[in-house]
């Protein structure tokens, strides 16, 4: 019978009025490295994804998945992920979680990228095409800061 070790920070707590919704947060600080969960996910079915889950609100808690499909091309599927991860936010500049996938065992394993202090919420990377306004992307300079940034440019 094959097992997977599961580990889970119990130093968390999830706030429920954050401007991004619902999110991860330390109740303690956490280390550097340390594991903070590991999640089991629920591969879809390509189609089943495409005509169903992806018209429906689960469609922003789903992850990219590599599949084969029937012929043994590579495909990208979505998977649903239990647990923790289905609740960290994005951060595009501030992310402290990595999360690697087993696709062999199905799972993910979130782990501190830095050390955490109390009170700090645990981001992770969603990648460059957010379906949702950032909160906390960067203010673009204005349009005069930008043309006086692009002339600096051509002049050098
Ligand atoms: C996987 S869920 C994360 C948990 C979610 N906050 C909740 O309350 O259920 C993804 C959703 O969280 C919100 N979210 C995550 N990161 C965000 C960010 N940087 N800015 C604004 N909203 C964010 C978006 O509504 C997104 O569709």
């Amino acid at each position: 019978m094959s097992a997977i070790p599961l580990h889970r920070c119990p130093d968390l707590e999830i706030k429920l009025d954050t401007p991004k919704g619902r999110g991860v947060f330390a109740t303690k600080d956490i280390p550097a490295k340390t594991v903070v969960d590991v999640c089991t996910v629920l591969v879809l079915g390509l189609e089943e994804n495409a005509l169903y889950v992806g018209r429906t609100a689960l469609y922003h808690y789903t992850y990219n998945w590599p599949v084969a499909d029937e012929s043994g091309k590579k495909r990208i599927a979505q998977a649903v992920v239990f647990g923790l991860g289905s609740m960290f936010n994005h951060s595009t500049q501030e992310q402290n979680v990595s999360w690697e996938r087993n696709a062999e065992h199905e799972i993910i394993t979130y782990r501190a990228l830095r050390d955490i202090r109390a009170g700090e919420e645990l981001c992770i990377s969603y990648g460059s095409r957010l379906t949702f306004k950032d909160t906390d992307a960067p203010t673009p300079p204005p349009p005069e800061e930008e043309m006086e940034q692009l002339l600096q440019i051509q002049l050098e």
